[in-house]
């Protein structure tokens, strides 16, 4: 006999939803630019089971309502999720909870005769905010985050005491290029009261202590690093319950010169881009709640 079939986790919405505000109030313009996710979750299995459309909130009136609260500034994009979020679950009944996800791009004025220019501006460089909330009911589960954060030290690391067999070329070194794009995703804690978090600031801290957990020490292995890197954040921020990080080890290999009469003492190198390590880990706090759900549809973190 077979088993019934009924549907299972849902959630629809618009995908990527690119939205740059010019606010032009004055002759300095500022830009605010973004890609943004909506998916709502709630009662759709009359959608699913018999085509009644009655709770479908279409995933075009969702893209249009991110381009209708960008009318009056977004902000930091934590906030923008968490308004889209209680306007959808205020607005519909059956609209429980959702998943909204944002990545920001951010600008800087292009520097003219000294001064940086009032509405010319270039992308600055290639790092990315990330942003997800994930609600459920009266809950609110928020990851902030950064990608594509390159950074590389040009000493202070080496990799040495690791088990050799018959396969290991690996030469151990106390000095080698450590460099990395950091990629990092952190949980506020469940409960916290966002009104009160400055969000903006708080991403620029947590970005600073990346930065200052890669430099501070000597580097016996990225996953050391890592680590230094995670705890400085939780150490740091009280609201913050847990820390995720993908990181590449980009190995940069000692080119031998010798062929050509040359020494190198560490000064030239080949910059691999394949294959590259991939250290993964997640700094959290022992006794944080955990909120499996708040990370579902993020990929490429463990
Ligand atoms: O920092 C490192 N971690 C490793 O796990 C590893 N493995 C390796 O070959 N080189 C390195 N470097």
């Amino acid at each position: 006999m077979s088993s019934k079939i009924i549907l299972g986790d849902n959630q629809f919405g618009k995908a990527e939803v690119r939205v740059v505000k010019i606010s032009r109030d004055t002759a300095r313009h500022e830009i605010e630019d973004l890609n943004v996710t909506s998916q709502l979750r709630g009662d759709f299995s009359a959608a699913h089971l018999e085509g009644d459309n009655g709770h479908v909130v279409p995933t075009d009136t969702q893209k249009n309502t991110i381009y209708a609260f960008a009318r009056d500034g977004i902000g930091a994009p934590e906030s923008l999720l968490l308004r889209l979020g209680d306007h959808f679950t205020s607005s519909f009944d059956w609209v429980t909870g959702g998943r909204w996800e944002a990545e920001a791009y951010s600008w800087d004025r292009i520097q003219a005769q000294g001064t940086g220019h009032d509405h010319s501006f270039v992308r600055n460089g290639q790092e990315v905010r990330t942003a997800v909330l994930v609600r459920e009911g009266d809950t609110n589960h928020l990851i902030a985050g950064l990608r594509d954060l390159t950074v590389l030290k040009s000493t202070e690391s080496g990799f040495t005491g690791y088990p050799k067999d018959r396969y290991t070329t690996l030469q151990e070194t106390t000095d080698r290029i450590l460099a990395t794009d950091i990629a990092a995703r952190w949980r506020f804690k469940t409960g916290t009261d966002f009104s009160k978090v400055d969000f903006n600031k708080s991403y620029n801290d947590v970005r600073g202590l990346l930065l200052e957990g890669f430099t501070e020490k000597y580097s016996h292995a990225l996953q050391q690093t890592l680590f230094d890197m995670g705890s400085k954040v939780l150490e740091a921020h009280s609201d913050i319950d847990e820390i995720k990080f993908s990181m590449p080890n980009k190995h940069h290999f000692l080119v031998d010169l010798s062929p050509f009469g040359l020494d190198n003492p560490n000064e030239v190198f080949f910059a691999a881009d394949r294959p590259y390590g991939l250290i993964e880990a997640t700094v959290t706090r022992e006794d944080a709640a955990s909120a499996d759900i708040a990370w579902t549809g993020i990929a490429g973190f463990c």
